[in-house]
């Protein structure tokens, strides 16, 4: 029999926190390739905390954090990087003064050496057709959810394996998360790429996620996958 194959990302027994508060209280969790996982739990349970450790961006205080096999939470931000690993902040995050295309050619410092910006462009370009319609205008001047379909292109520039997303749909209209979840989907499914998804907005999460983890104060408190979770009759007590 074959061995199973290694996860894309794998956190075991992770504890984390800032100073004297500790926020994660020893949390495992999983994303294998081609998967979304969404990561859900009501404000303050440690999502953004999980995710930073995840990067490299905090150390953590015991656990091991691996992506394909790499330990990356103890490490420079950079050998996340180099592991594939991509995080779109939760905030709008373009240059605004800066056209579409060079928003997205500025994403593509960090792809492996070797691979090719134009062909990748044109790739974002078919995922988010507005951007191409608009590559020449100031990124500052687009809307709100183009905005995010800008920072989600300048990720995808760099050919990333794992892709950490902080609440993509803030402020967004449903037609526009519709289509940015759309689009994830396609990503997760045509190029394999592994999504850990950190959403409010639940419903539509579950919609799109293969599994899902909920947190509580800092523990996982349940791992099920989406179809499970969606049929829940408790649902709603869970945050
Ligand atoms: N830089 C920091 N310094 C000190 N405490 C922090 C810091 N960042 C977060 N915390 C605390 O850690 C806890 C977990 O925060 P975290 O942002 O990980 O939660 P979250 O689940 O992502 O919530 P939200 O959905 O509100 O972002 C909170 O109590 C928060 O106040």
């Amino acid at each position: 029999m074959d061995a199973p194959a290694e996860p894309l990302l794998d956190v075991r027994d992770l504890t984390a926190g800032y100073g004297r508060k500790q926020v994660l209280h020893g949390i495992d969790l999983r994303v294998d390739e081609g998967e979304i996982v969404t990561l859900m739990g009501h404000n303050g349970a440690g999502k953004t905390t999980a995710i930073r450790s995840v990067l490299g961006a905090l150390r953590p205080r015991s656990g091991t954090v691996r992506v394909s096999g790499r330990d990356t939470a103890r490490a420079p931000v950079r050998r996340a990087v180099a592991a594939g690993v991509a995080m779109i902040p939760s905030e709008r995050f373009v240059f605004p003064d800066l056209s579409v295309h060079d928003n997205l050619l500025l994403g593509a410092a960090n792809a492996p050496s070797g691979s090719d910006a134009a062909e990748r462009m044109a790739a974002v370009g078919r995922l988010f057709p507005v951007l191409e319609e608009r590559a020449r205008q100031p990124a500052g001047s687009m809307s709100g959810g183009q905005q995010r379909m800008v920072s989600l292109g300048m990720a995808l520039m760099a050919r990333p394996r794992l892709l950490l997303l902080d609440e993509p749909s803030l402020g967004l209209a449903p037609a526009v998360v519709e289509t940015i979840f759309g689009t994830l989907r396609a990503l997760a499914d045509d190029e394999r790429l592994g999504i850990l998804l950190l959403e409010q907005n639940v419903k539509q999460a579950l919609q799109i996620a293969d599994r899902a983890y909920v947190m509580r104060s800092g523990r996982i408190i349940l791992e099920e996958t989406a179809e499970q979770m969606r049929l829940r009759p408790d649902f709603w007590d869970l945050f």
